[in-house]
């Protein structure tokens, strides 16, 4: 259940002030391209006079002088409401449909390209304006519920290692040429998106790795993106506020592998651990590569051994022959990314041997990312925000201690509210304590979240005392107090973040800095 706006007061003071808007990445000059080249290259109607572009933006804050406006309908509002602002802010032209002519006005003051529906086309049209990027980048797209960051982050340090240049684009941040900008988005907007890969190219970057959400690709954000390779993780419960069914979930990653798809990668790497692996290995057709940690598929592995710090060794079976990798981080499904994530590299021409060593040191922030203050039992921050990658998470952390183990976490506001039960039960399972709090509750009452957990955890009747703090910081430092030497606290479900938003304003929380001062007070005590 959605509210407009906070119907109750919070129960607690957000930490500090609101964080700053990202950065713009552009490359520094885009050749033009002609507003009636554009409207003919999509059979769309150009009313007023020709000019030239040079960039695209559909928000008129990030409007830059020269760019074409796409004026979308969008669920809030339509993005014509913001066409003058957008021309104040120096707009050429406007991409908008019928609906956005009516908002208007008879006669804007600049050309307007009419699309039956802009969304549609604004992949293709902003690859157009940035010169077709993909064609000269070897695209990775990463798909998949869980292991999309990781998988990628993977893939680079594997590249990297065999003497490639990559690029990343994913959720914590936007990578190029050792420059970080923290992310918005999973996988941007089409005109951001094809910017970013513009910029790439002009900084001599050769290959990219980018996730690729199911929104961007039922929202057509990687239109006009040419992916070298397509790799698939898994699927499980997430989104179900976005896709009709899990079906319409899956149809959407199928996307990146189907044959009728105009983004189909030209080679398929697929993990195949799960069924709808299977299924999407028989999407990609007979040329997919399989992966498997438990079944058999092109690449499978053996011998798993794991060191008492967590990290993991193993043999991969490839089709070329078998090869010693290890990864830091640890959970079996860890060994999955890693099997992948070098099966990716061999996709775009890297012999196995070259990528295990990047692949070897690779630690993602806020991924089972350990925060150590001399106290005597484990603390952990990890990003599992979805019933499957908790339940993975806890069941590592069960398996690593004969100790109890605490979980604190919430739910985000405005997004899929049938995970929140499941996350509840899936906690109540397999922790022995259980603390209910607020994730980013966006726009939502957050004591509706929280209630929504307790239920499912309730109702799971499991071995876990469930108590609820909404205050993060509190569920925190209870979660610490709780703790008996040989004990794990997990802070789930923000992993990186270093904010959380609340109405819609994003104010400074990170859980691995709170957890740190928690752990500080007890230990300093
Ligand atoms: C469902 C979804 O993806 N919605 C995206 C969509 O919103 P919308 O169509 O409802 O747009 P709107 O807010 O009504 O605005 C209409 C138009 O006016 C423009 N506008 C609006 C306000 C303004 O001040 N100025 C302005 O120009 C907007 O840019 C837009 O073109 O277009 C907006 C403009 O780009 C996006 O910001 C918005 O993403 C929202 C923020 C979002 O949270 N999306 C999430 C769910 C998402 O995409 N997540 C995936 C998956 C993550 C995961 O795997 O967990 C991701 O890839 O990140
Ligand atoms: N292959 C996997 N299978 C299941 N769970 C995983 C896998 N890899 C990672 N996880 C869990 O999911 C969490 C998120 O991992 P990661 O950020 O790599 O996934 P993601 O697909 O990028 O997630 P999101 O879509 O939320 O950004 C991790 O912190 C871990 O708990």
């Amino acid at each position: 259940m959605l509210s407009c706006s906070l119907a109750v007061p919070f129960p607690y003071r957000p930490r500090g002030a609101k964080l700053p808007a990202q950065p713009a990445l552009r490359p520094s000059a885009p050749p033009s391209t002609s507003v009636a080249f554009l409207a003919e290259s999509i059979s769309a109607r150009l009313s007023g006079p020709d000019r030239d572009v040079t960039g695209i933006e559909l928000r008129d804050q990030a409007i830059q002088p020269g760019d074409l406006f796409a004026a979308l309908p969008g669920r809030h509002s339509h993005g014509a409401e913001y066409a003058a602002a957008a021309i104040e802010r120096g707009a050429v032209a406007v991409l908008t449909d019928e609906a956005g002519v009516d908002v208007l006005g008879a006669d804007p003051d600049v050309p307007v390209i009419v699309a039956a529906n802009p969304r549609g086309v604004l992949g293709n049209i902003s690859a157009t304006i940035y010169g077709e990027p993909s064609e000269r980048l070897k695209v990775i797209g990463v798909t998949g519920t869980s292991g999309k960051t990781t998988t990628s982050y993977l893939i680079e340090a594997g590249l990297t290692a065999a003497g490639l240049k990559p690029g990343l684009i994913g959720t914590i941040e936007t990578r190029i040429d050792g420059h970080r900008v923290p992310s918005a988005l999973t996988t941007p907007e089409a005109p951001q998106l094809q910017a970013l890969l513009a910029l790439m190219v002009e900084q001599g970057t050769d290959a990219v790795v980018m996730e690729v959400s199911s929104h961007a690709l039922s929202l057509g954000r990687v239109d006009g993106t040419r992916f070298e390779v397509g790799a698939f993780t898994n699927l499980s419960q997430d989104h179900m506020d976005f896709h009709k069914d899990f079906d319409d979930y899956f149809a959407a990653k199928a996307r990146l592998f189907a044959k009728d798809s105009t983004v189909r990668a030209e080679h398929a790497v697929v993990c195949i651990d799960d069924e709808w692996g299977v299924r999407m290995a028989g999407v990609a057709g007979d040329s997919a590569v399989t992966v498997s940690t438990t079944t058999d598929a092109d690449w499978t592995v053996e011998n798993v051994e794991i060191a008492p710090g967590g990290s993991q060794s193993f043999d991969i079976d490839a089709p070329a022959g078998t090869i010693h990798a290890t990864v830091r981080m640890p959970g079996r499904y860890n060994v999955a990314n890693a099997l992948l994530a070098v099966a990716a590299c061999a996709a775009v021409g890297v012999e196995p041997a070259a990528a295990v060593p990047g692949i070897a040191t690779v630690d993602v922030p806020g991924r089972v990312e350990r925060v150590d203050r001399g106290q005597d039992f484990l603390a952990v921050v990890d990003y599992a925000h979805k019933p499957d990658a908790l339940e993975k998470v806890i069941t590592m952390l069960r398996e690593s201690t004969v100790g109890r183990v605490a979980v604190v976490v919430g739910a985000g506001g405005d997004r899929d509210a049938e995970k929140r039960p499941i996350m509840g039960a899936v906690s109540a399972r397999l922790a022995d304590l259980l603390i209910v709090t607020d994730d980013n509750p966006r726009s939502e009452d957050p004591a509706t979240i929280r209630s929504a957990i307790v239920a499912g955890a309730t109702a799971e009747q499991g071995r876990a005392e469930i108590r609820e703090i909404g205050d993060r910081a509190g569920a925190i430092a209870q979660a610490v107090a709780w703790a008996k030497p040989g004990d794990v606290v997990l802070v789930a479900g923000k992993g990186h973040e270093v904010g959380q938003d609340i109405g819609g304003v994003k104010y400074p929380f990170d859980d691995r800095e709170v957890l740190a001062d928690a752990l500080e007070s007890r230990v300093g005590k």
